[in-house]
């Protein structure tokens, strides 16, 4: 039986960082929690890419963009939906989630889901490095172990 497990290596290819504006005030702090994990894992800033779009629901396209170059080795969206007094926040969110996934499956590249869905402001902050942790470190972790693993699947 052969198990394969990802490690949190560095990797010597590229990270695409995609990061929504709106809700700045909060996707600002994920993307410094990526950033942050990425180098204490041993990239540079060279190998860290950042593309910021308008909001959540712009995030898919610009990852798409980014995976076609063929330039990276694992992709993390980050973004902030935050419920508001309409159903508007259902429809970005199910569009968001589908959209992200997708590419990672098309492209067969690594493709973090760092978008916090949230219903109130303070359960957003919270997890942008409160008390809830940093969404976008945990993604920064995540990349690389899935980085590692696709590795170690292609090798065997
Ligand atoms: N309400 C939030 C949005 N809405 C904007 C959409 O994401 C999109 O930019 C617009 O509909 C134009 O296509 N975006 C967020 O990231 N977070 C929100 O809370
Ligand atoms: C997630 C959203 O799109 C939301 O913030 C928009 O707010 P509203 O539903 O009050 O228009």
């Amino acid at each position: 039986m052969t198990t394969f497990s990802g490690n949190y290596q560095a990797t010597d290819g590229k990270i695409g960082i995609v990061v929504a504006r709106f809700n700045n005030f909060v996707t600002e702090r994920l993307l410094a929690g990526a950033q942050d994990s990425l180098e204490r894992h041993g990239l540079t800033s060279n190998q860290i890419d950042i593309a910021w779009v308008p909001g959540a629901f712009e995030i898919p396209l610009a990852l798409q963009n980014l995976a076609q170059t063929k330039q990276y080795a694992g992709l993390i969206a980050l973004g902030a939906v935050i419920r508001g007094e309409t159903s508007h926040y259902d429809y970005v969110c199910n569009e968001v989630a589908k959209g992200v996934a997708q590419v990672g499956l098309q492209q067969n590249l690594p493709t973090m889901f760092g978008v916090l869905t949230t219903d109130t402001v303070e359960q957003a902050v919270n997890r942008a490095g409160v008390k809830g942790g940093n969404k976008g470190a945990d993604c920064a972790e995540s990349v690389l172990e899935m980085i590692d693993l696709q590795h170690q699947i292609n090798l065997n």
